[in-house]
């Protein structure tokens, strides 16, 4: 018996369900999904004030070291870039859509939205983003699971005009034709680790689920999110600070380009990198350190608050 533990919404259920469903084809041994209870979900204060976004994964990391689960599924751009004393990451799976969704009412895009159109998101990064493209939009913060934050957005409660979310949680909830515009990452990359999940386990798990896990990891996915959370790292930036990054390996190449905004959108500063994979023993953390120094260099912290 494998124990796999999850948070309780929607969106963390329906991804650990996939892995769960994974580990068990490649294991051949019966899967129990554990529940996790975070101070995140239950408490209404603001996440800030309980440590930032860190207390979903703390708790799953204390369920695990409490051998009260043998593994645990993170989304990985919630997952603080410390690595964490008795665990490892055992797989990084195939990533999925790394890009943001506009979900507008009316099958509206980011260019045909009226002016002063009302958006919602509670991501410093996103805020840039709409106040730099759109400055005559008025950004709303809200928080929520995604059900929610779409309901503000489309159908007959919509109190807004549109909402942006991560595409990959709205095709992980089956929510994806929500999506009136998938922002391109290019104009508009995303967060460190976006569309990827992170397997987390004991240090020295044992037989079965190793290998298994070993079978789940996608190389180039790790090696990309290796390199956009490294740049987080680097930038010694918490992860609501407003930074971009985003990865991919193409022809034995790794891509990089990182971003710093002005949460007022003013201004943005980024790094675009590229270098042969093979050429490095750890290409991923050398190309990002290239980009986060120049970001740095260049004044990153004059613009942005990169702390917590
Ligand atoms: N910060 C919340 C969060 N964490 C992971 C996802 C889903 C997308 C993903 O797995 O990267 C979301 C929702 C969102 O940003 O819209």
């Amino acid at each position: 018996m494998i124990r796999v533990g999850t948070r309780g919404s929607a969106l963390a259920l329906a991804q650990t369900q996939t892995i769960a469903d994974s580990i068990a084809a490649r294991t051949g041994e019966e899967i129990e999904i554990v529940r996790v209870v975070t101070e995140g979900d239950t408490s209404r204060a603001s996440l800030s004030s309980l440590g930032g976004t860190g207390v979903f994964a703390s708790a799953l990391r204390d369920a695990l070291l409490a051998e009260e689960c043998d593994v645990v599924v993170h989304s990985l751009k919630d997952l603080p870039t410390a690595p964490h004393p008795g665990l490892e990451i055992g797989a990084v799976p195939k990533r999925a859509d790394a890009r943001d969704a506009l979900c507008a009412r009316d099958g509206l895009t980011l260019e045909t939205l009226p002016e002063g159109a009302r958006v919602g998101t509670g991501s410093p990064r996103r805020v840039a983003q709409l106040r730099k493209a759109r400055p005559d939009l008025e950004v709303v913060d809200i928080r929520g699971n995604i059900d929610t934050r779409l309901a503000r957005a489309q159908g007959p409660d919509a109190d807004l005009d549109a909402v942006v979310l991560a595409a990959a949680g709205l095709g992980r909830l089956g929510r994806l034709e929500s999506a009136t515009e998938l922002l391109e990452l290019g104009p508009w990359p995303t967060a460190p680790g976006q569309g990827a999940l992170a397997i987390e386990v004991r240090e020295g798990a044992r037989g079965a689920l190793r290998t298994a896990l070993k079978g789940l990891d996608h190389f180039s996915t790790r090696l990309a999110v290796e390199a956009e959370r490294t740049v987080l790292a680097r930038l010694e930036a918490g992860c609501a600070a407003p930074v971009a990054a985003t990865a991919f390996l193409d022809d034995g190449l790794i891509f990089l380009s990182a971003r710093v905004y002005a949460v007022d959108g003013s201004e943005q500063l980024t790094a675009s990198h590229a270098q042969y994979v093979a050429d490095s023993e750890h290409p991923a953390i050398e190309i990002a350190e290239r980009a986060a120094d120049e970001l740095l260099a260049n004044g990153a912290r004059d613009i942005a608050p990169l702390g917590d």
